[in-house]
């Protein structure tokens, strides 16, 4: 007998089934069901994605609050991730706000009550010495992840493992915006304690029961993790985020791995963005401008140092650039002589001209300073109040007013607030969205000045160029190219971002500023870019993207291609032979 006709029917697919994949896609034909092992698993209509969506639409209106709303797309992106992502890049500007600010900010303040499934990694104090180990337990390739200790989650305050929802959503936008494929991402909490008393004491709550550790035993453990994160992925870009002192890490790492800090970096280069075309638009030009800063913290100096480097760029020079700024934190004016010792991130932007002048108010600020700016990183929802407001309309044609803090009930202002103070004539971005605005008889759009409109394309621009680290050209270069990622129409329209539903289209702007500025500083490790035209190079990035429509079809293609003999190496990971596979 040969040795064939001694084996019994073929051994069935390997691969496990995953409900977390395509494995159970609507759309898959029955052939492909049968090659998968999931026909007569799933009802046998074979649905187009178009009815798909709308079965998805109306399980989603049919949720009556953003939290069900969020927690219906958590329930869909772990069962059907392809389909999760094509509902997401099809309706980017309404389902942001759910998986994104603001709603992922109530969804973390009740992590530990909602909570079902996991989504990423946790790595406690207790597991140092181990971290190395404990990352193999991660299933997937790597090629970005963003990292939080939970200390400083939006305005939010200190919310320890509950912040998990941060990196979670930042890495799913990271897919949707930039084509990052889902299973190169990883969301990772670092559970190093918690100084919020009262969900340390909630018995849901599933973290270290212990308070935060202090700021050098954090670095002993994050030098551990850092050393582990590129052991195990060298190649791996490392996002930093929501940290409540995110300089000593960012100071220390900059230079060694590829990392960057989303809320001083990101933020700093998102806001650049929509300020090059506001100091544009306000007609004012950029050396006869004046800010004044509610919020000295890392967003706060993140953004003012980028906005010194536009001004210098401008012609102005560094100390009249750094005289621009006057910066409010919670002891009033940020001033070299009012008593306290300034936080280090502080000292550059004090003020050494106020004669012993004591701060009283906002608006005795604003009278004083006569600023064209006025900006919000405060977490202090309502400070720009309609007083604060109406001064910086007497004071300016299109004053600019950006209220950044996150979520909207941390926002210093909303946009009807500020169009009904002023006019109409604020050049506005916010950091959670808010709705259009018939003022008028003239519908208004308010920008919406969140880093998500550049971090997916800084991660993009990194991964693809290989870059060592990520430069402070690179991180201005996100800002530049998105400033000028506006269509004629929006521009006519006076925005100062984009239309979020093109994320896509400027993710690859950005991301081919990256890549360029990376080569510049020679710190890119991918040569054959260098030789690409700009056109080439956006074909590149474009081709390079994960695309959710294109998964169900590519498998089917490299199943029926085949010949029977399929042996597919696809995003899913697919080896097996369709002989193999029963049909
Ligand atoms: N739009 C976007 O893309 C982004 C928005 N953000 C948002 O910005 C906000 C701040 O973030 P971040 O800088 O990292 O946080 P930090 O905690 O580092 O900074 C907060 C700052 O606000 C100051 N502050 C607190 N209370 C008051 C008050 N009553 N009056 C004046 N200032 C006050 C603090 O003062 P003190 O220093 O004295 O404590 C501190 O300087 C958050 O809401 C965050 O969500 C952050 C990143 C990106
Ligand atoms: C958007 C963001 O990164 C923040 O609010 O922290
Ligand atoms: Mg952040």
């Amino acid at each position: 007998m040969s040795p064939a006709s001694t084996q019994s029917r073929p051994a069935a697919p390997t691969r496990q089934l995953s409900t977390t994949n395509g494995d159970y896609d609507m759309a898959n034909p029955p052939e492909l069901r049968k090659y998968l092992g999931t026909y007569g698993l799933t009802p046998p209509a074979v649905e187009d994605y178009e009815v798909q969506a709308q079965r998805c639409l109306r399980l989603l209106a049919m949720k009556p609050t953003p939290i069900e709303k969020f927690q219906y797309l958590v329930h869909l992106r772990a069962t059907n991730v392809h389909l999760f992502y094509r509902l997401l890049s099809e309706n980017i500007k309404e389902l942001t706000p759910l998986i994104y600010t603001p709603t992922v900010g109530e969804a973390c303040v009740r992590w530990h009550e909602i909570w079902t499934q996991p989504e990423g990694m946790y790595l406690s104090w207790s597991d140092r010495g181990h971290l190395r180990q404990i990352l193999d337990n991660w299933p997937h390739e790597v090629e970005i992840t963003v990292l939080t200790d939970g200390s400083r989650i939006l305005g939010l305050g200190d919310l320890g493992v509950n912040g998990m929802g941060i990196p979670v959503g930042k890495l799913a936008l990271y897919t949707a915006c930039a084509g990052i494929k889902p299973e190169g991402t990883l969301p990772l909490t670092l559970d190093l304690g918690t100084n919020n008393v009262t969900l340390r004491e909630d018995p849901l709550y599933m973290g270290s029961r212990m308070p935060k550790v202090t700021p050098d035993q954090e670095r002993e453990f994050l030098d551990e993790l850092m050393e582990a994160l590129v052991d195990k992925w060298p190649s791996i870009v490392i996002q930093f985020e929501d940290f409540k002192n995110p300089f000593p890490a960012l100071e220390r790492y900059q230079n060694t791995y590829c990392m960057f800090n989303d809320d001083v970096q990101g933020t700093g280069a998102v806001i650049v963005g929509g300020f090059i075309n506001a100091v544009r638009a306000s007609g004012v030009p950029a050396k006869d401008h004046r800010a004044i800063f509610l919020g000295a913290g890392s967003a706060g100096v993140g953004v003012a140092k980028q906005i010194v480097e536009y001004f210098i760029k401008e012609g102005v020079s560094e100390e009249d650039a750094r005289r621009k700024f006057w910066f409010v934190d919670s002891n009033g004016l940020v001033t070299l002589d009012r008593g306290d010792k300034l936080a280090e991130h502080k000292v550059y932007f004090a003020r050494d001209d106020n004669n012993g002048r004591q701060y009283q108010s906002l608006s005795r600020l604003i009278d004083f300073v006569q600023p064209t700016i006025l900006m919000g990183l405060s977490t202090i929802g309502g400070a720009f109040n309609k007083d604060i407001l109406q001064r910086m309309a007497k004071l300016n044609d299109k004053p600019i007013i950006f209220p950044l803090s996150n979520p909207s009930s941390k926002s210093e202002c909303n946009f009807e607030e500020a169009v009904l103070n002023t006019d109409g004539r604020c050049l506005f971005a916010s950091g959670s969205p808010f709705p259009s605005l018939e003022y008028n008889g003239k519908l208004l759009t308010p920008g919406q000045g969140n880093n998500m409109y550049v971090f997916p394309g800084i991660g993009l621009g990194a991964i693809l160029s290989k870059a060592v680290h990520i430069t402070q050209d690179m991180i201005y270069a996100s800002a530049e190219f998105l400033s000028t990622s506006l269509n004629k129409q929006e521009v006519a329209d006076g925005w100062l971002y984009p239309d979020i539903r093109r994320i896509r289209e400027v993710s690859v702007v950005v991301t081919r500023g990256v890549i360029r500025a990376a080569q510049q500083n020679g710190v890119d490790r991918a040569p054959e870019l260098r030789n690409y035209s700009d056109e080439e190079l956006d074909a590149f990035i474009k081709k390079s993207m994960y695309d959710p429509f294109s998964e169900a079809s590519q498998l089917l293609a490299a199943v029926s291609g085949s010949n029977g003999r399929a042996h597919f190496n696809g995003t899913n990971g697919i080896s097996n032979s369709l002989e193999a596979a029963h049909l």
